[in-house]
């Protein structure tokens, strides 16, 4: 039997809904080996970022060589990563492994308006690590702090994406939970084709972690030997489901239900 590989490299979310928690029961609900290299441990729950410690250099790149020089790794995830330090260290780490299938979630803002990446980290994360990205997965928000662009309309999107390949991403999702559409967009362009993928928008405050949870099935899917295109359209089922059947728990902004997409298959 060949295993399946998946790391995540994010900050810890100690309410479970979001960063590496969210990203192992995701790897493990599609069947992916899931290991971890923590980035900042933060004190959260559903209703906000209390805290956040980051973890040094030293830790986070022992932690990546653990894994690089035993387990070794398919697909892997950037989330949380704080700093223009961290970023420079996680690429030249990945680079050093010659890893492939590289999806970013280009984390910034918690939903609840907690700052997850300084300001000074984005030029690292355009210079460093966009040239070694398989696929990056920007929220509106995050597509226009790297594009320098106001993203109102469709088209803006497809500009977005479109500059964002030029800085050396291979492929493109520009989600679209923040857009006030009635349906959710999220955008997906590989260079070629440039598809709408659309889903019924769900009313609920139960989005904690969805961003986190979407790439982290990416991930998964590019670990199991699937196409870029097929990851991000399971990646969208899979969330969708995990929105759809909210687990409700918690007093603020709930954490999606990660068991919802293979509870659905069994029926
Ligand atoms: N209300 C909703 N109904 C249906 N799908 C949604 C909804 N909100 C988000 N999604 C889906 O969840 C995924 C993540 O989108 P979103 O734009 O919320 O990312 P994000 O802001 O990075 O998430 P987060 O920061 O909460 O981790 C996308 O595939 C999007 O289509
Ligand atoms: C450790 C960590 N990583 C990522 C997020 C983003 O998720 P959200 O925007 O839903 O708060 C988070 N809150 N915490």
């Amino acid at each position: 039997m060949t295993i399946s590989k998946a790391l995540t490299i994010a900050g810890s979310d100690s309410g479970g809904g979001a960063g590496i928690q969210a990203d192992l029961k995701t790897f493990q609900e599609l069947g992916a080996y899931g290991m971890s290299a923590i980035t900042a441990v933060t004190a959260q729950n559903t209703l906000g970022v209390h805290g956040v410690y980051p973890v040094s250099i030293e830790g986070i790149v022992q932690q990546i060589d653990a894994i690089g020089e035993d387990l070794g790794t398919d697909a892997l995830k950037t989330g949380m990563l704080f700093s223009g330090e961290v970023i420079e260290a996680v690429s030249e780490r990945i680079h050093h492994y010659g890893w492939e299938n590289i999806v970013v979630d280009p984390v910034m803002i918690a939903k609840g308006g907690a700052k997850l990446l300084q300001d000074e980290a984005i030029r690292a994360l355009k210079e460093k690590l966009l040239p070694l990205t398989s696929v990056i997965t920007p929220n509106i928000p995050e597509a226009e702090v790297l594009t320098e662009m106001k993203i109102s309309s469709l088209d803006d999107r497809r500009k977005a994406a479109k500059q964002l390949m030029g800085m050396g991403a291979k492929a493109v999702v520009i989600k679209g939970g923040h857009a006030d559409d009635k349906e959710v967009i999220d955008l997906f362009f590989d260079g070629t084709t440039c598809e709408e993928l659309m889903s019924p928008r769900i009313e609920t405050l139960h989005t904690h972690g969805t961003g986190c949870t979407f790439s982290a099935a990416i991930t998964a899917q590019l670990a199991n030997g699937m196409t870029m295109r097929d990851a991000v359209l399971t990646a969208k089922e899979f969330i969708r489901a995990a929105i759809e059947d909210g687990l409700g728990i918690g007093g603020g902004h709930g954490p999606t239900n990660h068991w919802a997409y293979n509870k659905r298959g069994e029926k």
